[in-house]
């Protein structure tokens, strides 16, 4: 017989994706006991999230709608999709930073107030024109703070425009690292970027650290004129302080992703209804890649791009196998390895990892693991999830 779980589905999740789930498993938005979760951007802060779930999907890259920290304390992992948005995101900014060069949205809004016959329109057109003249890319400065999946591709992209890029990030991976331009300039603070940059682009995410990241006293510091874009996540930018920055010209327009009541119809903003990553490439490379991690950590324990957990896989060589996720303090294998022993179990394979106050084990025994041992694991102190994953 086949492994069957169960999968709620919230949001639209691709359905490419959802094609990677086994076809023994129950897939819907209405399931009620559910062992995992895939979503987007539903708040699943909000929600009660059943004890039954043994792991969540984000298909995407921001995680602020997961009340991440609870689920660690219940030793549950929160998958999502690193990169697998990023062209997409890509693409939204360098169509901003060119709304907002061009003056494309107000000079649509204009044309779209004309009236009266051709000659008529053709005659304002031309008297109205002026207006909305802008300016070009090239030899421009691009400020981008976050230089992850998003912010690289951005950067990237940008001096093959031929502008200048000046770039933070204070906690940049190395494989991020290794795929910036050496052309980009490394910036030691967000200061030195926006005191810089012709436009400033937000590619980090929403965190304490980085909440009102861009205020009244940064937007203070830019060059008249500046364009903002965030297409991160509301609350990195001060919506009051962007608008008194349009009111007084330090900036020229605030281009974002996040409506709000107090960005609505105001000159110089342009909001757009959170559709970063809303592409059919972007939608089904998270589901797919998510699908798939899911799929691997209920089957088989293994972890890939977990927000919470180490990284862990280790490929099967017996048919018992015992996952454990448990607080990163001393002595924790010692007494896993003590209850298998004294159950007369033979640990054949073992792996154990670490990630802040987090770890996780797989250990793969030789024989089958009665309830007992697995109760006695759960009871030991800092153990915060067992599951025994037999494949026979
Ligand atoms: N508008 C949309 O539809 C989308 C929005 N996003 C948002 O964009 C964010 C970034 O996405 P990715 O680039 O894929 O994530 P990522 O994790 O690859 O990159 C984020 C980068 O921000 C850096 N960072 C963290 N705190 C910082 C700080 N205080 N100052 C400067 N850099 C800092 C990190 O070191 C990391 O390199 C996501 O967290 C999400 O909120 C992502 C995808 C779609
Ligand atoms: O991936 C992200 O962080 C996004 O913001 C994309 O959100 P969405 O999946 O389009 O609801």
């Amino acid at each position: 017989m086949p492994k069957t779980f169960q999968v709620l589905i919230l949001n639209t999740i691709s359905k490419r994706g959802l094609a990677r789930l086994p076809a023994s498993y129950v897939v819907g938005s209405d399931v009620v006991q559910p062992d995992a979760i895939l979503v987007r951007s539903a708040n699943l802060r909000e929600m009660d999230i059943p004890a039954s779930v043994l792991a969540i999907g984000r298909a995407g890259a921001g995680t602020n709608n997961i009340p991440v920290k609870k689920l660690s304390e219940r030793g549950v992992p929160v998958f999502n999709a690193p990169g697998a948005n990023a062209n997409a995101v890509k693409e939204l900014v360098i169509a901003g930073m060119l709304m907002g060069a061009r003056n494309l949205i107000p000079a649509i809004r204009f044309v779209e107030t004309l009236t009266g016959s051709d000659e008529e329109m053709h005659k304002a057109t031309e008297a109205g024109k002026k207006a909305f003249a802008g300016s070009e890319l090239p030899g421009r400065t691009l400020g981008v703070i976050g230089l992850g999946a998003i912010g690289s591709l951005v950067a990237d992209a940008a001096i093959k425009l031929g502008m200048n890029v000046i770039g933070f990030d204070p906690a940049i991976t190395v494989e991020a690292a290794w795929r910036l331009p050496a052309r980009v300039k490394k910036a030691n603070s967000v200061e030195e970027v926006v005191k810089a940059a012709d436009f400033i682009t937000l590619h980090v995410p929403l965190l304490d650290a980085t909440r009102n990241l861009i205020n009244a006293e940064r937007i203070a510091m830019m060059q008249p004129g500046t364009v903002l874009l965030n297409f991160a996540r509301e609350g990195i930018v001060d919506n009051a302080a962007a608008l008194a920055g349009l009111q007084s010209g330090q900036l020229h327009a605030y281009l974002n992703d996040f409506p709000a009541n107090a960005l609505q119809r105001q000159p110089g903003v342009v909001c757009l209804p959170h559709l970063g990553a809303s592409t059919g490439e972007a939608e089904e490379n998270c589901a797919v890649m998510v699908a798939e991690q899911v799929t691997d950590y209920l089957e088989n324990g293994n972890i890939l791009n977990a927000v919470n957990f180490p990284n862990v896989n280790m490929p099967r060589e017996s048919a018992y196998r015992v996952a454990i996720a448990n607080a990163n303090v001393p002595n924790m294998l010692g007494q896993i390895s003590t209850a298998m022993a004294n159950a007369g179990l033979n640990i054949h394979n073992m792996v154990n990892k670490s990630r802040g106050d987090m770890a996780y084990t797989l250990v793969d025994v030789d024989s089958s693991v009665p309830d007992s041992v697995v109760e006695e694991l759960c009871a030991i102190s800092g153990v915060l999830a067992v599951r025994y994953l037999p494949t026979a």
